[in-house]
């Protein structure tokens, strides 16, 4: 297939004409770097000339085994053609290509990322030259099961069981009640021949809590069930019904001592246990999938955020003066602060992605010689971020559906389907509430630790006493963002203080928690869009010594938006805690409305930056040319209802029922 680029509606065409900014840089930053942008465009017309990769016919109107089949095709398709040209999976992965040709719920996901991951991170030498190979060639498959029917969120409370038995140096993985049935993992049900396993190790009747096993759970060669073992697929779901969400029980089942994972934690053959150097080192693969889905979110939201953009641009409506001509819908200033915010947040989220993913990999370097003081603060980081980055991109989508009035609700628009799968991100890899909870319970003891004199480690170290080292202006970037650092203080401080009121009277620690956690909540959520407000600030400045100033103008307005729509949304707090007055907001509001009119001069040109092309947006409104009432309607055409001018529906139902003496 090769991709002739159309020429654009006139709509887009004067959108386009009105750019004063250099696109390809800034295509180059979202990339991070030209030859990042470079190398995405070689794996895109890589992937745009395999025709296998494209449906003929939408998942929609396919049966639920005829839609998992087609996927599994273009999956194996998409593997085996990267392979073949010389890339790696995760080169599909960070480029987000991949995803986009598979994201109704790709079979091969769960595999390349978790699985994998599972090997490469919790393995000893011994395991990862035995495994690794294997689930790199796709000689063996697998999933990541841990979340069962009765638990997903307490992993501590998970009721499988692996038991060792010294005489025969094997484990025997049971689901000792319906409860204990593993229920969720993507892959699960028909596609993979085998899962790494959370399980609840036992050793001599003693429970030593949740460790990892890999297990096989079909036979290589025919691929059936191996017996022990009782596994299926869970059924339809809200979104992503392309993959077989599975469920899988053991009864008695026995896999070798070798089975269990054993870079951090070990069982000798005799039956001892060796402890692992911090006990969550075995939730590393959660870890690093959650910095992976702050990625995936952003991608996602700048999916929706081109359809929609584009689409209002070349929608016209109504009349903002009567009698003139309908405007373009990007126009009203309703729309603008529908869109341009989340347009801000897209690129808030993609410079915190990259810092976060240096915190990764710096703790990951640490965590190789022994260093786990860092540990906490990347699970912290990671923790908010996955929360606030799945929360905007679900919120953003959404809001992108409704800009396009009732054709975003369109299955063509493909906006529905962005956002049913990105939906899952707010459940899956930790339930954002709970993990905001664990931001909250790193906040709170950081504050403690800080009212103690100790040094905070850097993403908290605003907590500590307000130094009178902050002099920026209020109404500057920096001035505003110390301003929301000041509020998160405020509120971290007053939850500090309701827990110890609670707990000066007679409620336990744990009670008074949950009295104050919806007050915590906040804290975390707070927390991590001021961490979020840093980050772009950072690299708004940095960048302003290197690029272009029409690029750099855009960023430093994009930045703007982001920080002064922050503050309003913030306004409560700011003003109990006396950050900002009145005054000072009403002037914030009236520069955003200002700012909204300004960015969107340049709103087409800026998402035309993000660079993806049409067939990997899937949208009948967000295509380049803004051809889009041909595209509707051409797609439409293709509803197998259409097949015939009279349905069977008519013969068996309607007509009896017209004949029908009622
Ligand atoms: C080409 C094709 C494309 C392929 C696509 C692949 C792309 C990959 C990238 C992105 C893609 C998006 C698609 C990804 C698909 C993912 C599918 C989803 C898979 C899953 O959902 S797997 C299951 C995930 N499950 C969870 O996340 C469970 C959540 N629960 C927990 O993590 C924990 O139980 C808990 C954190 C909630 C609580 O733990 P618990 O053991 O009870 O511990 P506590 O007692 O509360 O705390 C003790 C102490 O430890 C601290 N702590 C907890 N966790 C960690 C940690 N991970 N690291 C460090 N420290 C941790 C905790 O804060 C406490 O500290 P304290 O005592 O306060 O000091
Ligand atoms: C599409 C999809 C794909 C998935 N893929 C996988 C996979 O590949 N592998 C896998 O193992 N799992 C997978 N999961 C499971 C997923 O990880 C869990 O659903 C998730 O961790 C949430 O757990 P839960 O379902 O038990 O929710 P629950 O924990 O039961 O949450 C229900 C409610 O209770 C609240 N709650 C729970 N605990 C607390 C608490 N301590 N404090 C306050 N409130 C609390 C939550 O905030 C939520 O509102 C997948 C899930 C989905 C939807």
């Amino acid at each position: 297939m090769s991709v002739v680029v159309p020429e654009c509606c006139d709509d887009l065409k004067r959108e386009r004409g009105r750019c004063l900014f250099n696109k390809e840089e800034l295509t180059n930053i979202l990339d991070g770097g030209p030859k990042l942008t470079e190398k995405r465009r070689r794996i895109e017309k890589m992937l745009i000339n395999t025709p296998e990769l494209f449906d003929d016919v939408s998942p929609d109107y396919l049966s639920h085994e005829d839609r998992y089949s087609n996927e599994l095709r273009k999956a194996t398709q998409l593997m085996t053609t990267l392979e073949k040209n010389g890339f790696t999976y995760n080169d599909a992965v960070t480029t987000g290509t991949g995803l986009w040709l598979l994201m109704d719920g790709n079979p091969l996901s769960l595999h390349i990322s978790m699985f994998l991951d599972t090997i490469k991170g919790q393995s000893n030498p011994q395991q990862l030259q035995e495994w690794l190979p294997l689930a790199e060639k796709f000689k063996i498959i697998g999933t990541y099961a841990q979340t069962e029917l009765g638990h997903g969120t307490f992993v501590r409370g998970l009721e499988t069981t692996a038991t060792y038995d010294s005489t025969t140096k094997e484990f025997v993985l049971h689901s000792p009640t319906i409860t204990a049935t593993k229920w969720w993992p993507g892959a699960l049900g028909k596609t993979s021949n085998h899962a790494v396993v959370m399980a609840q190790l036992y050793l001599g009747g003693k429970c030593y809590g949740p460790h990892i096993f890999m297990v096989q759970l079909r036979d290589l060669e025919t691929h059936r069930t191996l017996p022990g073992i009782v596994v299926g697929e869970i059924g339809p779901r809200l979104g992503m019904n392309s993959n077989d969400n599975g469920f899988l029980q053991f009864n008695h089942h026995r896999i070798p001592l070798t089975n269990m994972f054993m870079k951090h934690s070990q069982v000798t053959e005799d039956g001892k246990y060796v402890k692992p150097l911090h006990s969550k080192l075995s939730y590393g693969t959660m870890v690093q999938t959650r910095v992976g889905i702050v990625y995936h979110a952003s991608r996602e939201l700048s999916r929706a955020l081109i359809i929609a953009i584009r689409y209002s641009a070349v929608r016209h409506q109504s009349e903002m003066v009567p009698g003139d001509p309908e405007p373009q819908i990007l126009d009203y200033q309703t729309q603008q602060y529908k869109l341009l915010p989340h347009l801000a947040s897209f690129f808030a989220l993609r410079f915190s992605a990259r810092a976060l993913l240096e915190v990764f990999i710096g703790t990951s370097a640490g965590l190789g010689s022994g260093k786990m003081n860092m540990l906490p603060e990347l699970h912290a980081l990671s923790s908010g971020l996955k929360a606030v980055a799945t929360n905007d991109a679900v919120k953003g989508t959404d809001i992108c559906r409704l800009a396009c009035g009732g054709h975003g609700y369109l299955s063509s628009s493909n906006l529905p389907r962005i956002y049913t799968a990105i939906a899952a991100g707010i459940t899956y890899e930790g339930e954002n509430t709970v993990l905001f909870l664990q931001v909250a319970r790193y906040l709170i003891k950081s504050f403690r630790a800080s009212s103690q004199g100790q040094t905070l480690p850097f993403s908290v170290s605003y907590l500590r006493v307000q130094p009178p080292s902050s002099h920026a202006p209020l109404m500057s970037d920096r001035g505003l963002v110390d301003a929301l650092g000041a509020g998160v203080r405020w509120m971290v401080g007053e939850a500090e203080r309701r827990l110890q009121q609670l707990v000066d009277s007679g409620h336990s620690p744990h009670a008074a928690w949950n009295a104050c956690s919806v007050h915590l909540v906040q804290c975390a959520d707070a927390h991590t869009r001021y961490y979020i407000c840093e980050q772009f600030v950072d690299a708004v400045s940095k960048l302003g010594e290197t690029v272009s100033s029409g690029v750099h103008e855009v960023l430093r307005q994009l930045c703007r938006l982001y920080i002064l729509h922050r503050v309003i949304q913030t306004a409560g707090i700011l003003l109990r805690c006396g950050a900002v007055d009145g005054k000072a907001l009403t002037s914030i509001e009236e520069e955003e409305c200002h700012l909204l009119a300004t960015l969107r001069i340049q709103a087409v040109s800026i998402v035309d930056a993000i660079d993806i092309k049409d067939v990997f947006l899937k949208s009948t409104l967000g295509a380049w040319d803004g051809n889009v009432y041909q595209r509707i309607y051409e797609e439409a055409q293709k509803s197998p209802l259409n097949k015939s001018d009279v349905t069977q529906g008519y013969y068996q139902y309607l007509r009896p029922l017209m004949k029908a003496n009622l």
